[in-house]
Parts: C-alpha cells; sequence; structure tokens
C-alpha cells in the first residue's frame, strides 16, 4: 500500500504528448489512463512509433505531458525522478570500468551511502549469477552478461518502479529467454514494480501480471489483459499453457499480424 493508500503506485491520467518540432508536430500520446499497482508487471506492446518509448520516458519525468498527469507513489512527476530505475535496450556501460564499477555509478551519481550500495550491490551480482565476473571489463562480457549488468545498475537504488524500453531486442533469441526466465524469477522473488516495453509477444505474456496493448499514432491504450498464471512460472510448461495462448494469441490479432512480432 503506498501513501495515497489506494494502493496505486503509478497513475497516469489522460496523457497525451505532442511534439513540435520547426517542420512538423507529432501527436506521439493521446488520452492515455493507466493505474499501475504496487508489484504488477506491465507488458506494453504495440506498432512501431505508437509512443510506447514515449509513454516511458513520461513515467521517468524525461518528458513532460502537454496534457494531463502522471502521479508516481502520490506526487506529481514533473522532472527526473530518482525513484524510479531505466534500461535501455543497449547496456551503455563504461568500458574501462568492471562490472561492480558500472553498477556503483548509480550510488555515485546519486550520493548513496557507500556501504549499503556495496552490500546490495553484492546481492543484486548474486541475484544475477554475475558474483564470478565482478572484476570484469564489459569488452569480457557476452552481450547477455552486459544486461544483466545494466539491470543491476538501474535496480541499485532499489526504485520504486523498473522501466524497460525493448530490454532484450539486441541480443540472440536463446539469450532473450534465459534473460526472460531471470526477470521473472527476479520479478517473482521481489515483488518489484516494472513496466516494460517490448516487441516479442511471447516475452510480453510470459513474463507479464498485465498486458497493454497500443493502437496506432496518436497512441492509445486500446485493450488491456490481466494475465491469468501463476506468480512463478516455468518457461516451457507456461509458453505451452492455454491461459498464455489466449492472451498471446488476443494480443496478437490486435496488432494485426500473424506473428505479432519476434
Ligand atoms: N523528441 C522527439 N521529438 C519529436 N518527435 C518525437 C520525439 N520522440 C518521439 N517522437 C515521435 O513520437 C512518436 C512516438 O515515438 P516512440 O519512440 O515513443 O514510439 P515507439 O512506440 O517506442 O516506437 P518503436 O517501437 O519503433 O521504438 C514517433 O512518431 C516519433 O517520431
Amino acid at each position: 500500500m503506498n501513501s495515497d493508500g489506494n494502493g496505486i503506485l503509478l497513475d497516469v491520467d489522460n496523457v497525451g504528448i505532442k511534439f513540435e518540432t520547426k517542420r512538423r508536430s507529432v501527436e506521439a500520446l493521446r488520452d492515455v489512463n493507466l493505474e499501475v499497482q504496487q508489484g504488477e508487471f506491465i507488458s506494453i506492446v504495440g506498432p512501431s512509433g505508437c509512443g510506447k518509448s514515449t509513454l516511458l520516458r513520461a513515467v521517468a519525468g524525461l518528458t513532460v505531458p502537454t496534457s494531463g498527469g502522471i502521479q508516481l507513489r502520490g506526487s506529481e512527476v514533473q522532472a527526473p525522478r530518482q525513484d524510479v530505475g531505466f534500461v535501455f535496450q543497449r547496456p551503455a556501460l563504461l568500458p574501462w570500468r568492471d562490472v561492480r564499477g558500472n553498477i556503483m555509478l548509480q550510488a555515485e551519481m546519486r550520493g548513496l551511502d557507500k556501504k549499503q550500495a556495496t552490500r546490495r550491490c553484492d546481492e543484486l551480482l548474486e541475484l544475477t549469477s554475475l558474483t564470478d565476473f565482478t572484476k570484469a571489463l564489459p569488452h569480457e562480457l557476452s552481450g547477455g552478461m552486459q544486461q544483466r549488468v545494466s539491470l543491476c545498475r538501474a535496480l541499485l537504488h532499489d526504485p520504486d518502479v523498473l522501466l524497460m524500453d525493448e530490454p532484450f531486442g539486441a541480443l540472440d533469441a536463446l539469450t532473450r529467454e534465459h534473460l526472460n526466465v531471470e526477470l521473472q524469477r527476479l520479478w517473482a522473488q521481489t515483488g518489484m514494480t516494472v513496466l516494460l516495453v517490448t516487441h516479442s509477444v511471447p516475452e510480453a505474456v510470459y513474463l507479464a501480471s498485465r498486458v497493454v496493448v497500443m493502437g496506432p499514432r496518436p497512441g492509445r491504450i486500446i485493450e488491456e489483459f490481466e494475465v491469468d498464471l501463476p506468480h512463478e512460472r516455468e518457461y516451457e510448461p507456461t509458453l505451452e499453457d492455454p491461459r498464455f495462448h489466449a492472451v498471446a494469441g488476443r494480443t496478437r490479432e490486435l496488432l494485426g499480424s500473424p506473428m505479432g512480432g519476434d
């Protein structure tokens, strides 16, 4: 339960975003409404250019809505927030810093207590099976490991909400599958709140407690599905589960493609 007493951690209220440039005006989002409870895992899918990244950036306070508003833990999001974690498609690690150094960057930027941050860093390294690579440099790591480092960095300050924008889009299929399984376990074990943008329908449904489908620009939410699957999910049995197929099939229909993304 959060400070506003109704269990809603994040409230996106009638948000519209227009980008005005010298040459054109783009309406990226129109009347977007989304209420997220603490501990939910929301997967956001939609056609390219429908405003998924814009929505995440607005939640992080990196883009200001043109209309409507966003509340996180009861306070209006008006500027970049300290209480979110962001994982992008590329891990963006500093090549001269080792794994611990890259994760601890978050502590330095936010002025966190070094002892506490180091303890948390150790826990996260353990949770993501990176303990043996603490002193490795980014070029010594696989793409999947680099993305795990970037996940640890995003979680170091224990954010209220973790925002992930196509975090596994640049990885090969097998690595992506492994990281899906790890992220599922992490979510089930920690109860963190996640908003994930993805083009992959199986990834969206396997990970989510709720799938949010957006329509073409100007981006709006056209449908939402609760995913009626156990909190902790094994990979293959889940992908064969009729409840998984029901949501994945409906999502693909809405996206208008037989394959519905990768
Ligand atoms: N800073 C900006 N200035 C001008 N237009 C922008 C800006 N950011 C996004 N847009 C436009 O807003 C629309 C939505 O972009 P956004 O990146 O949010 O879509 P998306 O759904 O994440 O796309 P994709 O799935 O291809 O990554 C696009 O038409 C894009 O060109």
